[in-house]
């Protein structure tokens, strides 16, 4: 037999298009050429994770690694798609082929693939967190409940409690036991709803977030060639976020980089503000010992603000028990001083707000380089109403999802039980839309069609009732084009809405504003090619509920950028105004009493400071107006010490009281 021996493709050889070298500073050129074994890249706010991530893709890419075989996991669809566009950019069209998306995409396409495996079908139907908690309540109900004299978890607190202890890998008792004390007298009860609860989901092939994450670590773990054929398409394995993952999430990054170890983890432990979702930013430490042989990379060098954010957002870590290891630092120019501002009122806040906003768009700033940050939701109405009256446009990102609201979720419905007909909590939505069919009524026909007929044509129940028969039957044809349909989601969409637009009318007040959404919503339903994807990516993905707003109206000027705190993580801008920065609300009044907890908050308002590049301005109101009355407030007790030498205050004064609008 002949013998030939073939020599290792010499790397070195490769030319590369971009010159890595001057684009990167020492430590991220460090990162992007690293090739083999564990990484873990401990980098702090706006050092340049994001773009080392791309760079090292375009790098693998250049390398001739096949992208296909380059895993990147990131905290949003949106964060990967992104990050792949900008990659594509900087070198070509082969960085799309990355395969990119959150860990929760991830395993959904595994378990797709490999249902029969864990005894799903493939039509299987992931549920959001709402559906979950009423899925609960059902099982709850289900149970005879004897009357009891203490009280007993609701159905969101008892859907927390078992994504907590999935996600914290915590035995559900273990944790009642240790974080709700309160009900631990009624554990018996908990452990039976859990039970049932994943009872229900496997009898009606639905699956929640956590399942995804669960079911695909069960699958990898106890399935060897399984295991090996997964882990040897991910050569390179990649997580952004890393401070925000959980367990479940570190063993199944493990599990997919099980043949070829090569992982990157990218992650600022000062940054994670997600443990309300389980996250654990100890994963960050935790790393090295998890994947053996992990090369530490630190990126310190500040590239977004100037030096004076920094020298706040330093300060503001300071608050933390937990100290960190963190110094900002920067040789961006030094800027402003970051202002304080005490407002007399919200309103004078917002007023301040608009009038700064159009100010600096005077001077050449476009509307869309400004953010306003909040801690929650709400937190922005008042200002809203301003915006609104100046006709300065805006998206807000991370209040309602549009998924979320009942319109829309009721049309959802009706193509969820298309495509899983087992899926009762949709069917409960369906039918009881309709007059005179209550919860017992909609569970009677849903047994019926799913032991003797058709669930689709539901009109056919022996025992349906005269005073619903016509709307069952208008139910029945529905389906019935719809079925005729499939394949033009668009189609079917529409189709539904029509169908709805009585429901609406009737439910709602507001129903010409819901039923715009909706033909927005039918509009923008071409970009998916299938009903699966369309309910899957929506579940897992939820659009903003602005963003249709934005697509209905046509403002021709790119928006001003409302944001919840926790939704502005990895952007930045150049004008940032922190609102309502109060105690109370950051630090949250539930936060208090625990150490932790605080803990986040400061980290909260770090990731807020750490969005500027440019200019900083905090605000608060002296007065706060809620329904329950007015109180004075006190500016969170986070920034009240941080002292002018950092912080410079502003005082508003009325025109009609000085010459000067503003003055400093
Ligand atoms: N070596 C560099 N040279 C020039 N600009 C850089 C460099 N590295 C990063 N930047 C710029 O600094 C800014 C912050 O970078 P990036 O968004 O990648 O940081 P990050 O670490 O992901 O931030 P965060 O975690 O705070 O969201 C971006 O505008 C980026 O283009």
């Amino acid at each position: 037999m002949k013998k030939f021996v073939l020599s290792k493709d010499d790397k070195s050889a490769v030319s590369y298009s971009i010159s890595y070298e001057n684009l990167l500073n020492e430590a991220q050129f460090e990162a992007v050429t690293h090739v083999d074994g564990p990484v873990l890249l401990v980098a702090g706010a706006g050092t340049g994770k994001t773009r080392t991530l791309i760079y090292r893709v375009a790098r693998l890419v250049e390398n001739g690694t096949d992208p296909s075989e380059i895993l990147l996991l990131t905290f949003t669809r949106r964060a990967a798609h992104e990050m792949l566009r900008r990659a594509s950019h900087i070198l070509d069209e082969r960085c799309r082929r990355v395969e990119g998306g959150t860990f929760h995409h991830y395993c959904s396409k595994i378990l797709h693939r490999h249902a029969e495996s864990i005894g799903y079908p493939d039509n299987f139907t992931i549920i959001d967190s709402q559906d979950a908690m009423e899925a609960v309540n059902l099982v709850r109900n289900r149970l005879d409940l004897p009357k009891r004299k203490s009280r007993f978890p609701k159905k969101s607190t008892l859907y927390f409690m078992f994504s907590s202890s999935i996600n914290r890998q915590i035995p559900v008792r273990e944790l009642v036991e240790n974080e709700y004390p309160q009900f631990t007298v009624h554990i018996d009860l908990i452990e039976e709803i859990y039970a049932k609860y994943q009872e229900y989901k496997e009898l009606n092939y639905v699956m929640d977030f956590d399942d995804l994450l669960v079911k695909t670590r069960d699958l990898l773990r106890d399935n060897d060639d399984l295991r090996n054929v997964i882990a040897s398409r991910h050569r390179y394995v990649m997580v952004d976020e890393y401070q925000d993952t959980n367990a479940l999430q570190a063993e199944l990054t493990s599990l997919f980089s099980s043949v070829h170890h090569n992982v990157m983890a990218v992650g600022d432990d000062a940054q994670s503000i997600y443990s309300f979702r389980g996250a654990d930013h100890k994963n960050m430490l935790a790393f090295p010992e998890l994947f053996e042989g992990t090369k530490v990379i630190k990126l310190e060098e500040n590239y977004r603000s100037t030096q004076r954010i920094l020298d706040v957002a330093n300060r503001v870590l300071e608050e933390a028990e937990e100290k960190f290891d963190k110094q900002l630092y920067t040789k961006n120019e030094e800027g402003d001083l970051p202002g304080l501002v005490k407002a007399a009122n919200m309103n004078d806040q917002s007023r301040f707000v608009a009038q700064m906003i159009l100010n600096l768009r005077e001077q050449g700033y476009e509307l869309s380089d400004t953010a306003v940050l909040f801690r929650n939701g709400r937190d922005s109405f008042d200002l809203e109403v301003v915006l609104n009256n100046k006709n300065i446009p805006y998206v807000k990102y991370g209040g309602q999802k549009f998924t979320e609201a009942a319109h829309v979720k009721d049309v959802l419905a009706h193509l969820r039980v298309l495509l899983n007909p087992k899926d009762l909590i949709s069917w409960n939505r369906v039918l009881m839309l309709i007059d005179g069919i209550g919860p017992k009524t909609a569970e009677d026909l849903f047994q019926w069609a799913h032991t003797r007929g058709n669930p689709f044509e539901p009109d056919r129940a022996p025992n349906a009732s005269e005073k619903y028969l016509v709307q069952l039957k208008a139910l029945s044809e529905l389906f019935a084009k719809l079925k005729k349909l499939d394949g033009s989601v668009t189609e079917q969409l529409q189709e539904v809405v029509s169908y709805y637009s009585v429901f609406c009318r009737k439910q709602f007040d507001d129903y010409p504003k819901r039923m715009k959404d909706l033909e927005t919503f039918v509009d923008i339903s071409g970009t998916y090619q299938s009903l699966n994807q369309l309910i899957e990516q929506l579940a897992l993905d939820p659009i903003e509920a602005t963003v249709i707003d934005t697509e209905a109206s046509e403002k021709d000027e790119s928006p001003l950028v409302l944001s919840t705190i926790h939704s502005s993580k990895g952007l930045e801008w150049r004008n940032v105004f922190l609102i309502q920065c109060l105690d109370g609300i950051l630090p949250s009044g539930y936060a208090m009493d625990d150490p932790r907890q605080m803990d986040e908050e400061v980290r909260l308002l770090y990731v807020a400071v750490t969005r500027a590049k440019e200019n900083l301005f905090i605000t608060y109101p002296a007065l706060f107006q809620s329904r329950y009355g007015d109180y004075f407030s006190q500016p969170s007790r986070f920034i009240e010490d941080i002292g002018e030498r950092l912080l410079e205050p502003w005082l508003l004064v009325e025109e009609h009281e000085n010459n000067n609008l503003l003055e400093e």
